[in-house]
């Protein structure tokens, strides 16, 4: 579990959920509750606070997409509630620029106080997100985006932050007592994000890992070999039971928000006659994402390098 040491030796446990977790109704398939396990190290992260350095995020959020607006808040709430502290920094669409935003990132860089630094994607079209993130010193990238934080996933050193959704998929894993290693998986989506890093997470932990995108021919025949299945498509509910080996645990990572308001995912809700475990959406990978972005800031603040 070398991905987790860094945050081990700062006293930080992943909790065992395999022996309490619900079902869905009328099938065999579990929920891997990713609130559930997120409240869980919430709750460890208050206690760890204790004599420490209060760990602090400063955001900065451009332009007025809805959806940005939400994480966000919900960010920050989450930060509140283990202790942490946050600062956010808002540009509206006329006011975005890239010296703009390189001058907040600059100031924050040389600000003792401030432990990370997150740019909430997507930016707005005139600037080059490359360009922007190579600015946050790689000790304040609590995101795990930058070049330096890929590098340590990639050569299993972990000194740096890990992406925080394939950080959290490999956790619930984890704590739902999933078996990884010799294992077939298949991560669908290749993005900077979520795709790379979650592929490279479970190459390191010791997985047969295929790597599926847009242009990948014969994807069902892929999926169907896959005993876990990564799903990042961004096609909603496009995974259906037709895809999914029997037992096969799945991981939805995909996000929409459906005409009559309701959220899914990329998985259809009828691989649960099939698969032996899902992570749902709601309530699955998003707050864990929240809980490792608190997770990556707390080792910003205590387990410097
Ligand atoms: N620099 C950066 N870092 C990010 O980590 C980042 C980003 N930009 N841009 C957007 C995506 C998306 N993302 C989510 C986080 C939490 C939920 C989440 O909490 N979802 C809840 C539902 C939330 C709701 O009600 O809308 C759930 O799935 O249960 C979702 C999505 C972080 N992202």
């Amino acid at each position: 579990m070398k991905f987790f040491s860094r945050a081990q030796k700062t006293g930080f446990v992943i909790p065992d959920l395999s022996k309490t977790a619900a079902f869905y109704e009328g099938t065999n398939c579990k929920i891997m509750n990713g609130k559930a396990l997120s409240a869980q190290f919430i709750s460890q992260a208050q206690t760890l606070r204790n004599g420490k350095k209060i760990p602090c995020l400063a955001v900065i959020l451009t332009g007025d997409n809805p959806a940005s607006h939400v994480y966000v808040k919900n960010k920050i709430k989450i930060f509140n509630e283990a202790g942490f502290e946050s600062q956010s920094f808002y540009l509206s669409s006329a006011d975005t620029s890239e010296e703009k935003i390189i001058s907040i990132i600059h100031k924050l860089n040389n600000d003792k106080n401030v432990d990370g630094i997150l740019v909430q994607l997507p930016l707005p079209k005139n600037v080059n997100v490359e360009k922007i993130l190579n600015e946050i010193l790689p000790e304040k990238d609590v995101d795990g985006f930058l070049a330096q934080s890929i590098g340590s996933l990639a050569t299993g050193e972990f000194t740096h932050a890990i992406a925080c959704t394939p950080f959290g998929v490999l956790a619930m894993l984890y704590s739902y007592g999933v078996e990884i290693s010799g294992k077939n998986a298949v991560v669908v989506g290749r993005s900077n994000i979520v795709g790379k890093p979650m592929s490279l997470l479970l190459l390191s932990t010791d997985a047969t890992v295929t790597i599926a995108h847009s242009k990948t021919k014969q994807l069902k025949e892929i999926c169907q070999n896959a005993d876990i299945l990564i799903a990042a498509i961004g096609k909603p509910e496009f995974i259906d039971k037709s895809y999914i080996k029997k037992n096969a645990v799945v991981v939805d990572v995909g996000i929409h928000r459906k005409e009559n308001g309701k959220l899914c995912g990329d998985v259809h809700t009828n691989v649960t006659e099939v698969a032996q475990a899902l992570s749902p959406v709601p309530g699955g990978v998003g707050p864990m994402t929240i809980a490792m972005l608190m997770l990556n800031t707390a080792l910003a603040a205590w387990a410097k390098n």
